[in-house]
C-alpha cells in the first residue's frame, strides 16, 4: 500500500500520477491537464481551485473514473483505474465513490427519499435508517422526502444529491461545485456535513469550488492554473485563498 508522509492519516484514498488530458487534435487541440501528480490522504477534505478553464473538472472527472486521461494513472485506494473493465469500474464507483455534481442527476419520477437510497437499492445494500435520518435532518430535508425533484427548489435538489452521496458512506466523495447553486445558508449546511463526513466518519472529500469561503472548510486547497498544480495551502483561511486566487486570475500581478 502507498503511504505519504507517515502518521495515522497517511493512507492514500485517491491519487493521480503524471496525468495528461488532451481534448481534440490538430487546430482544435486543448491540453486540459499537463502532467498532474497529486494524492488525497484518507480522511482529509481537499478543495480544488483555479481560474475558469484551468482543468479542475477534468481532473476531478478523471479521478472519479468518469473520464479517461490521455496518459498517466489514477488510483482509488489501491486500485489502479487504467485497464479496469467497464463492469469493474461501475462496481468501484457504486461501492466506493459518492458524487455531488452541479447537474443534480436526480431521477424525476422518484421521490426525494427514493432518490437518496437509489444507489443502495441498486447495489442491494441495506439502508442504515439512523444514518439516513441523521443525514436528512442535517440537510433540512425531513419534510421534503415525499416530494419529487420538480417540486423542490434548486437548493433542495442539490441537498438531495448530497444526501444521496453520503447515505452509503462511500470511502471518497467527489463534489463538482457542490455549493454552486446554493444560498449561503444551504451552502453552509452542505459544507458542514462534508466536514462531518471527514471528521466523524473518516471519509475522504474532494470538491471543486470557486468560493474561498467554501474552500476554508477544507483541510487543504490545491490550486490549478493552465492544467498544472501551482500552489497548495493547508488549513486555509478564506482571505488567504482569496489572495492566491486573485493572483492566479491576474498572473502579471503575481
Ligand atoms: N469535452 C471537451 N472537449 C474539448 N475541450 C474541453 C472539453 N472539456 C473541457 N475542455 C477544455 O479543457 C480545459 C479545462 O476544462 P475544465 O472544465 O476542466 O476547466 P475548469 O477549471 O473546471 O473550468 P470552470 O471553472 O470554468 O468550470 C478548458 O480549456 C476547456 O475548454
Amino acid at each position: 500500500m502507498t503511504h505519504s508522509e507517515g502518521g495515522p492519516r497517511a493512507q492514500v484514498a485517491a491519487s493521480a500520477e503524471n496525468l495528461t488530458k488532451i481534448y481534440g487534435s490538430g487546430d482544435t487541440e486543448v491540453v486540459a491537464l499537463r502532467g498532474v501528480s497529486v494524492s488525497f490522504a484518507a480522511g482529509e477534505f481537499t478543495a480544488i481551485m483555479g481560474p475558469s478553464g484551468s482543468g479542475k473538472s477534468t481532473l476531478m472527472h478523471c479521478l472519479a473514473g468518469l473520464d479517461v486521461a490521455t496518459s498517466g494513472s489514477v488510483r482509488i485506494g489501491d486500485v489502479e483505474l487504467t485497464g479496469l473493465s467497464d463492469k469493474a469500474m461501475t462496481t468501484l464507483r457504486r461501492d466506493r465513490i459518492g458524487f455531488v455534481f452541479q447537474a443534480f442527476n436526480l431521477v424525476p419520477t422518484l421521490t426525494a427519499a427514493e432518490n437518496i437510497t437509489l444507489p443502495l437499492d441498486i447495489a442491494g445494500r441495506d439502508v442504515d435508517k439512523q444514518w439516513f435520518d441523521a443525514v436528512v435532518t442535517r440537510l433540512g430535508l425531513t419534510d421534503r422526502l415525499t416530494h419529487r425533484p420538480a417540486e423542490l427548489s434548486g437548493g433542495q435538489q442539490q441537498r438531495v444529491a448530497c444526501a444521496r452521496a453520503l447515505v452509503g458512506r462511500p470511502d471518497i466523495i467527489f463534489g463538482d461545485e457542490p455549493t454552486g447553486n446554493l444560498d449561503s445558508r444551504s451552502s453552509g449546511e452542505v459544507l458542514e456535513i462534508l466536514r462531518a463526513a471527514t471528521d466523524e466518519f473518516g471519509q475522504t472529500v474532494v470538491i471543486v469550488t470557486h468560493d474561498p469561503r467554501a474552500a476554508s472548510y477544507a483541510d487543504r486547497v490545491v490550486f490549478l492554473a493552465d492544467g498544472q498544480i501551482v500552489r497548495e495551502l493547508r488549513q486555509p483561511r478564506a482571505d488567504d485563498v482569496f489572495e492566491v486566487m486573485k493572483n492566479l486570475d491576474n498572473p502579471v500581478v503575481a
